[in-house]
């Protein structure tokens, strides 16, 4: 393997009595795409901000293209896009004028960041939108122009805190669209999301993520095939029933987790597992078979659910 792009040993970040990253190590290899998933408030942003170097750290050590954080800020955030959680765009501005202002800010010359700004616009779909003041654009339009804003010095690794939080399903396929193409060209991208199926998407290899720990790490298929079976069989028995009905599913699947709503029965054949509940006459009101997914794993690793 290449050497890594950023590496990490027992980082740590306090803000005051709160552990918000609790002594992590994790490699990203160049032109991988890396994946923190876990959910709101398990250290994902401050950990991307130590990467940034915007923030420093309490412990531990952190690499960012063999620079210390804690000590090259400025040659640090020269070679990355940052894409934040908020789009921070000027919103007075027109499209073009926010991709060449950022590029100025970063010292570059003035015709080099002007044609820049022209391919980036092609890059985010934005042409059209090429002399529209930033408040008119969708939510959708903005995260596109944040990520090309980040394009704009030619990044090595691009960071992304969750890219496509807010947006609706259309616009998330087109923001996954082009940040593919950033893969496919080379980029590291460093992501992070509470989304399982943005992980599954975008992401060689992962670390989920839980109070400021690592809980565990792999591609999402080795995560999916260590932690879960194949299929999950969820099945509902109707307000207040499914606490009653689970005890009486012992022995079906796996494993079975008992949700509010409804019970799921880990197995690599869900069928089969319907099969035996409709067997024992539990009649559930509905049933759904499904692939695991690394919503199963983080239930799995935490007994609960990354969406609360
Ligand atoms: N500047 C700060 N001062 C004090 N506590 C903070 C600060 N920033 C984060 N925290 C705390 O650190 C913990 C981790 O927060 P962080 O924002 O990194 O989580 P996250 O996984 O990115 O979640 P989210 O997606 O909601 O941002 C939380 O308990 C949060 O309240």
């Amino acid at each position: 393997m290449s050497a890594p792009v950023i590496t990490a040993r027992g980082l740590t970040k306090r803000y005051g009595d709160v552990t918000a990253v609790d002594g992590i190590d994790f490699d990203i290899a160049p032109g991988e795409s890396f994946g923190f998933l876990g959910p709101n408030g398990a250290g994902k942003s401050t950990t991307m901000r130590m990467i940034a170097a915007t923030s420093t750290r309490t412990a531990g050590s952190l690499d960012v293209l063999g620079l210390d954080t804690n000590h090259h800020g400025p040659q640090i955030r020269a070679q990355l896009g940052i894409v934040p959680q908020g789009d921070l765009l000027d919103e007075e501005l027109r499209v073009i004028d926010n991709l060449i202002v950022y590029g100025l800010y970063f010292g570059l010359p003035r015709a080099h960041v002007k044609a820049r700004a022209e391919e980036l616009l092609d890059f985010a779909q934005l042409r059209e939108k090429r002399t529209a003041r930033v408040d008119g654009l969708s939510g959708g339009m903005k995260r596109r122009l944040t990520i090309a804003r980040g394009l704009i010095n030619d990044p090595k690794i691009m960071l992304l805190d969750e890219p496509t939080t807010g947006l609706d399903p259309q616009a998330r396929h087109i923001l996954w669209d082009r940040l593919f193409r950033l893969k496919e060209q080379g980029t590291t991208l460093v992501v992070t999301t509470h989304f399982m199926d943005e992980a599954e998407q975008l992401c060689d290899r992962l670390v989920v993520v839980d109070h400021g720990r690592i809980v565990a790490e792999g591609s999402p298929t080795s995560l999916i095939s260590q932690y879960a079976t194949r299929e999950v069989l969820e099945v509902r028995f109707g307000s207040g029933r499914n606490e009653e009905v689970a005890v009486r599913l012992d022995g079906i699947g796996e494993r079975r987790e008992v949700l509010a709503d409804r019970v799921l029965i880990y197995a690599d054949n869900g069928e089969h597992a319907l099969k035996a509940v409709i067997d024992r006459e539990l009649e559930p009101i509905a049933s759904l078979v499904r692939r695991s997914s690394l919503e199963d794993v983080f239930l799995r690793l935490t007994g609960r659910s990354l969406i609360e």
